[in-house]
């Protein structure tokens, strides 16, 4: 029968895949039987073989949660590619000293928050490293082998000088930039040593530095080895540590969590001590004494300095929290979108919260932020999801926002299986069509002219509550645009696939109108603008849009030639056809979809005219 299969190598795979959690349920189904038999494409999804060896492990995408097994994959001598690219997967980095075959190491977007090991150095036929977006710390190794090809460590919390080896200096700043803050080297034009100091003229000394200012001194250039653990002993407030205990709690009992909890107690405790816990509104009068005890502050002011800032609170009446109540609190994922990562957290109170991890934002001062979240946190419309606290240090960003129960518009209407979709007839789509043009209306009337008021309105930033028999809406996401500095990030968002953007790099606020058109057709016709293509992920950290050849302008264009040629109720959702009642109504809003998503944006309506014309509409009964 063949010769036989080596079962270590199965046994591997299989505590990898009990390493994660239930969303690994489809490799629970699939991975059955013997990995590797007589032919070279192996049964189990992610898996190639040759000569009955696993040599290749692909599991990219598969929001696959939890910490990898220690000594992982120990036993897979013959391992060539080992991707993991895009999960949530949390804890350190695999140690993959002896595997010589090792030629592509891909565990980007992910959140790993090690330092990167050392060993690495020594993979000999390494050729592609990918380790960008998650929360690395430390140094980066001396890599010198000679095969490398590709290396992208960015968007990390590296820092020191990039190793001046032969291998790395072939690299350009875009494989070491972004949220890398205290990262230097020629690669980066940002040298690490300071420059040396004239002397000091005779006659005039140099000015007194302010008070409370000191001049951080270079680290050492050589590489720190990692500690055991594989995280370094700086014991502050951990950029994963919420992250961490999100993911962690997703699946583990409350008590699990005091561990978890511990560490960062501890952090704190020493924070507290050193005086860098201080809130930035501590002059603020607190309501209640109980708030005090609590150590959190409602927005009044803004200060610059770049501390922490405690959770801060908009709005007087709601219940408050602190920060050791939301990571005491269970959670699960939400979602990892391009701005971040969201969980759902279940305070020990009862009350449900969302927490937005953002990402991209270290760029940005405090000042800056504190700024634009006071502005959204004034955004109260029963359209728009509440921002109800923030919180900020040089390493975490969260926006905790309410709790919408009822999942995303997108997923309404293009959830297989016909439950989701079903239910959203014709009536259902216009109370949510007016609830988004007044949700948008809202932010357009109060912001400033210039801005772009929401910058990220598509279907999955649509958010739908059930009450009282009626589907409702909430606009979620909003004003993150002034938060993400590189254009490539602004490319991710909504507005990044308008015309305008793809041509000139420019949004405005009728760039939200043609944003809004786009889901207004989505809802006409139940086609996703994006074809189901995923918008992230088509080369090598490279986006599907960089071109700037949306298909969201294909669904328009479609709209057009068919609606151009007879008014035909083609473009209507089968859905709703079907039921035979609103096509008038229907073809009066597509109309308006065109008009908001003229190619131009000086013809698209302001978001007033867009409303007062959707109102218009009549909803029968
Ligand atoms: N306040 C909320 N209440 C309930 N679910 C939410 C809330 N905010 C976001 N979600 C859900 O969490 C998931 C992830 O949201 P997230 O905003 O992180 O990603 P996204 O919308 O896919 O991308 P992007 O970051 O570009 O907005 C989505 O399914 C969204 O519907």
């Amino acid at each position: 029968k063949g010769r036989d299969y080596y079962p270590n190598e199965r046994n591997e795979l299989l505590r990898l895949r009990d390493a994660f959690n239930s969303t690994a349920a489809y490799l629970r189904a699939n991975w059955t039987g013997v990995p590797c038999g007589r032919s070279e494409q192996s049964r189990w999804a992610g898996i190639s073989c040759s000569n009955w060896h696993v040599v290749q492990v692909n599991l990219n995408g598969l929001q696959l949660t939890g910490s990898l097994p220690p000594n992982f994959l120990r036993n897979i001598t013959y391992l060539t590619r080992l991707s993991l690219k895009d999960n949530s997967i949390f804890g350190s980095l695999p140690d993959l000293s002896n595997f010589d075959y090792l030629q592509h190491l891909i565990l980007s977007q992910n959140q790993f928050s090690s330092s990167i090991p050392y060993g690495y150095i020594n993979l000999p036929r390494l050729s592609i490293l990918e380790l960008e977006e998650n929360y690395l710390d430390g140094r980066i190794p001396p890599f010198n082998q000679d095969s490398l090809a590709v290396f992208n460590v960015s968007n990390n919390n590296l820092d020191g000088q990039i190793p001046e080896t032969s291998a790395l200096r072939r690299f350009s700043k875009s494989s070491f930039d972004k949220n890398n803050p205290s990262l230097c080297g020629s690669q980066l034009g940002k040298p690490c040593a300071p420059p040396p100091s004239p002397p000091p003229p005779p006659q005039s000394p140099p000015p007194p530095s302010p008070p409370g200012q000191r001049r951080r001194s270079p680290p050492p250039p050589t590489y720190r080895r990692p500690s055991q653990d594989g995280g370094s002993s700086d014991k502050k407030l951990k950029p994963w540590s919420v992250g961490l205990i999100a993911a962690a709690a997703a699946f583990v009992p409350i008590s699990a969590m005091a561990a978890f909890f511990c560490l960062y107690k501890g952090a704190r405790k020493k924070e507290e001590l050193q005086g860098r816990q201080v809130s930035a509104f501590a002059g603020a009068p607190l309501v209640a004494p109980a708030w005090e005890e609590k150590k959190v502050s409602h927005t009044e002011g803004v200060d610059d300095t770049e501390r922490t800032v405690e959770l801060q609170f908009f709005d007087k009446s709601t219940p408050v929290f602190d920060l050791d109540d939301l990571l005491r609190a269970s959670a699960e994922i939400l979602g990892k979108g391009k701005s971040g990562t969201t969980y759902k957290a279940v305070l020990e109170t009862g009350s449900v919260v969302v927490v937005k991890r953002l990402k991209e934002v270290t760029g940005l001062t405090k000042k800056d932020y504190l700024q634009q979240m006071q502005i959204l946190g004034r955004m109260k419309h029963e359209n728009l999801v509440q921002i109800i606290s923030f919180y900020y240090s040089k390493d975490e960003k969260l926006v905790v926002c309410e709790f919408v129960s009822h999942g995303n518009l997108y997923d309404l209407l293009h959830e297989t299986g016909g439950a989701g979709k079903a239910a959203l007839d014709w009536k259902s789509r216009l109370y949510v069509i007016k609830d988004i043009a007044k949700g948008l209306n809202f932010l357009h009337q109060n912001s400033a002219p210039n801005k772009v008021p929401h910058g990220n309105l598509k279907s999955s930033n649509v958010l739908i509550q059930h009450s009282r028999g009626a589907y409702h809406a909430k606009l979620a996401d909003f004003g993150y645009l002034p938060l993400f500095p590189s254009r490539k990030l602004t490319q991710t968002l909504a507005v990044g696939m308008s015309p305008e953007f793809a041509q000139f790099k420019r949004a405005t606020s009728k760039t939200d109108v043609y944003c809004f058109g786009i889901v207004l057709l989505e809802i006409i016709t139940g086609r996703d603008p994006h074809g189901g293509e995923p918008v992230r992920g088509k080369g090598e950290g490279e986006f599907e849009y960089e071109d700037g050849t949306t298909s969201s302008t294909e669904l328009v264009e479609w709209v057009r030639s068919v609606v151009n040629n007879d008014w035909s109720t083609d473009v209507l959702d089968v859905e709703i056809v079907g039921a035979g009642e609103g096509h008038d109504e229907m073809l009066k809003l597509t109309e308006i979809a065109l008009h908001c998503t003229d190619l131009n944006p000086e013809r698209r309506p302001r978001m007033s005219e867009v409303l007062r014309r959707i109102e218009e509409i009549e909803i029968g009964n």
